[in-house]
């Protein structure tokens, strides 16, 4: 379900900003420009092919539940991750232990994409120190195997494993990230890590001093 939005041309740089942005001076998260750094993302994934499209629609449809959430009624209780955890905590409008009334909490689609973001976090890392001849479907296998399979059942791992078999080499990996030659790639990476394992840091914080890791 890519939109026009979705197929704009993927910037690195973009999305470090709306990461970059994501901080409140107090640490927050906000909730909109979290969701903008997916969608850039998103975008990326989209302009690596369409058999991605399984992966970018899962994500598409996460972000749009955010994005609901942030637009609807309650909408000023979304503006940051920790005011919806609050909020939605105290409103019971989470499914703490199987799934109920509510399986599109903002709690819960946000646990999902937190967790691929451990993902990107371990898959970034591995690309940024990676030398010329490594091979990036094996570091986002790595980097899987040691986050989000754990979390998924076997039909979507093999799914993924295949997937993974696709994914350009690390040459045009690079250049898809438009940033420029790839000394410049991997020094932007060096910027936009420690930013991303700041987000998820902070975010798994909250979610474990609230016992919202398992969330169904
Ligand atoms: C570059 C290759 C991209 C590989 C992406 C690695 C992640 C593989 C995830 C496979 C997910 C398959 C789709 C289905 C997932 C859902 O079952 C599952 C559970 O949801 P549910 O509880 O609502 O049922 N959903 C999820 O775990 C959320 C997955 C969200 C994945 C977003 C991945 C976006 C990746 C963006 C990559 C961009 C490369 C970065 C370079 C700067």
């Amino acid at each position: 379900m890519a939109g026009t939005e979705e197929e704009e041309k993927f910037s690195l740089k973009e999305v470090l900003d709306t990461f970059k942005l994501c901080l409140s001076d107090s640490k927050e998260i906000y909730l909109e420009q979290y969701v903008a750094g997916w969608r850039g993302l998103v975008r990326l994934l989209n302009s690596l092919g369409s058999v991605f499209g399984f992966i970018s629609s899962d994500a598409v449809n996460k972000i749009n539940i955010l994005v609901a959430h942030l637009k609807g009624e309650n909408g000023s209780r979304y503006v940051t991750v920790q005011s919806m955890v609050a909020y939605e905590l105290e409103n019971d409008l989470v499914d703490l232990s199987k799934r109920g009334s509510h399986p599109e909490s903002g709690c819960r689609t946000l646990l999902r994409l937190h967790r691929a973001l451990r993902w990107l976090e371990l898959f970034l890392e591995r690309l940024r120190t990676s030398g010329e001849d490594s091979k990036t479907s094996t570091m986002c296998s790595e980097a899987y195997n040691e986050s989000l399979s754990r979390h998924h059942p076997w039909v979507i791992r093999k799914a993924a494993g295949m997937a993974f078999c696709m994914i350009p080499g690390r040459p045009a990996f690079l250049e898809a990230m438009n940033v420029g030659p790839p000394e410049q790639v991997v020094a932007k990476l060096g910027e936009a890590l420690p930013l991303i394992s700041e987000v998820y840091q902070i975010t798994e914080d909250l979610y474990s001093r609230h016992s919202l890791m398992d969330l169904p």
